[in-house]
C-alpha cells in the first residue's frame, strides 16, 4: 500500500504496530514514527539554514527509505542504507521519484567507511551497538533513536547499565532519565574520538528518546562537553533531587533534605542542555501544515524551547499525591511559583511535568492555595 507523509508519498508494506517490532518477515514501516519524522524533516530544513555545507544525508538503517525519501525531497543528497534486501529494494524504489540511492549495507561498515554530513540511526531498540561508527562517520549532525526505554531509565537496570555504560535510577522523571542517559553515553563515545557532540533539539514521545547532535573535530571542546557529565542524588521518599557535576559522584549517605536513607544515585549523565533553545524554535517554524503530525510537533518543539533546561523535571500529580492535595491545572501551577520568584516552566515530558529551581518543600509552599 502507499502512504504519503509531509508531500512524499511510499510505497510500504503494510503498516504494523510498535509491539511486533523486529519480526523481520516484512520490511518495517511505523506511522508512530511519523511525529518522528516529521521533526526530523524540520530539523533538516533548520540546519539547513544553520550549516550550509550540509549537503549529504544518510538512513543508515533506512527500512521502507520514507525518511530517506524526505530528506530527498528536502534537497539532500540522500542515502538509503539497510542490511535487508527486501528492504533495500523497496528504498530504492521509494527514493527514485525523489533522488539518492539506496545500499545494502550494514550500518557500522557503511560509516566507518566514509562520511555523511548528516547520519541518522534509528534502529530497532538502542543505538549503542551503532554509536561508534555513527560518531566515525558523521560530519555534522548525528540524529539519534533510542526505543529501549526500559533500560534507559533504568527499569531493565543491567541491561541499561550495559548498553549506556553508566548507572541509570528508576524515577519519577523516566523519560528524562533515559533521554540524560543516552546523551552521556553518546557524547562519551563522540569524545573518544575526540568529537565534541552536543545535543541541539531533543524529545522525549510516547516509546522512544531522540536527540540531535551536532559534532565538532576538536579535542578541547570534546573535553568540555564531558564536564556537562555528573550525577543525580535522589530522594525515594521527599523526591527531593541534587545533581553535581564531575567525574566521581560524592554520594550523600542521607537525603540532605528528609534524613532518608532512601538515596538513589544516577550517572554519570549528561546534566547540559538537551536543546539549544533558539535552534529548536527555528525548527518549530520550520513545521508545516502538510506534516501529518504538524499540530503535535509544533507544540512539542514549542514546549522544548521555552523549557528550563536544567535536569530534572518534577510531575504535579506526583508531587500532590505525596502532599495529598488535589492537583490543579498545569498554567496555574507554573504560575504560582513564578509568583513566588522561581524559575518555572512546563516541560514536555508529559501534560503534568515541569521544571522549577525551587526545592519540593518550597514549590509546596509555593503553591499550597492553589486547588
Ligand atoms: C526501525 S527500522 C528503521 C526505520 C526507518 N529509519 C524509518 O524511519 O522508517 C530498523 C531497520 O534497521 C535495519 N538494520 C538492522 N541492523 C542493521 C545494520 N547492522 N545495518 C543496517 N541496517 C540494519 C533493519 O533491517 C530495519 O529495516
Ligand atoms: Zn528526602
Amino acid at each position: 500500500m502507499e502512504v504519503t507523509e509531509g508531500g512524499v508519498t511510499v510505497e510500504v508494506e503494510g503498516a504494523r504496530d510498535g509491539a511486533s517490532e523486529g519480526r523481520a518477515d516484512e520490511v518495517f514501516y511505523n506511522p508512530e514514527m511519523e511525529l518522528n519524522r516529521d521533526v526530523t524533516v524540520a530539523v533538516l530544513r533548520a540546519y539547513a539554514e544553520r550549516e550550509s555545507r550540509a549537503e549529504t544525508y544518510l538512513d543508515a538503517m533506512a527500512a521502507s527509505g520514507v525518511r530517506a525519501a524526505r530528506a530527498a525531497a528536502e534537497g539532500y543528497d540522500a542515502t538509503a542504507a539497510d542490511v535487508d534486501d527486501d528492504a533495500v529494494a523497496l528504498a530504492g524504489r521509494n527514493l527514485a521519484p525523489y533522488g539518492g540511492e539506496a545500499l545494502q549495507r550494514d550500518a557500522n561498515a557503511l560509516l566507518h567507511e566514509g562520511f555523511f554530513d548528516v547520519v541518522d540511526v534509528d534502529p530497532y531498540g538502542s543505538p549503542m551497538p551503532f554509536a561508534d561508527a555513527a560518531v566515525a562517520g558523521t560530519r555534522n549532525l548525528l540524529c539519534v533513536t533510542a526505543t529501549d526505554t526500559a533500560p534507559l531509565c533504568g527499569a531493565h537496570f543491567d541491561s541499561g547499565v550495559r548498553r549506556y555504560d553508566t548507572v541509570p535510577r528508576n524515577t519519577e522523571y523516566h523519560p528524562e532519565m533515559g533521554l540524560r542517559v543516552l546523551i552521556g553515553a553518546l557524547v562519551r563515545r563522540a569524545a573518544s574520538r575526540d568529537k565534541a557532540a552536543v545535543p541541539i533539539c531533543s524529545h522525549v514521545s510516547r516509546h522512544y528518546a531522540r536527540t540531535y547532535l551536532e559534532l565538532e573535530a576538536n579535542a578541547t571542546d570534546a573535553t568540555a562537553t564531558l564536564e556537562e557529565l555528573g550525577f543525580v542524588h535522589h530522594c525515594e521518599d521527599c523526591l527531593e533531587r541534587d545533581h553535581e557535576f564531575g567525574r566521581l559522584p560524592d554520594v550523600p549517605e542521607d537525603c540532605p533534605h528528609c534524613g532518608s536513607n532512601r538515596v538513589l544515585t544516577a550517572g554519570p549523565i549528561w546534566l547540559g542542555p538537551v536543546a539549544d533553545a533558539g535552534f529548536t524554535e527555528r525548527v518549530a517554524d520550520e513545521v508545516t501544515d502538510d506534516m501529518g503530525e504538524a499540530a503535535r510537533a509544533r507544540s512539542m518543539l514549542q514546549t522544548v524551547a521555552a523549557e528550563l533546561d536544567t535536569p530534572t523535571h518534577y510531575d504535579q500529580h506526583r508531587l500532590c499525591k505525596q502532599w495529598t492535595r488535589p492537583a490543579v491545572g498545569m498554567d496555574e501551577f507554573v504560575a504560582a511559583l513564578r509568583e513566588a520568584g522561581f524559575a518555572a516552566s512546563h516541560a514536555h515530558y508529559s501534560g503534568t511535568a515541569f521544571k522549577s529551581d525551587a526545592t519540593v518543600a518550597e514549590m509546596r509552599e509555593a503553591t499550597a492555595e492553589l486547588g
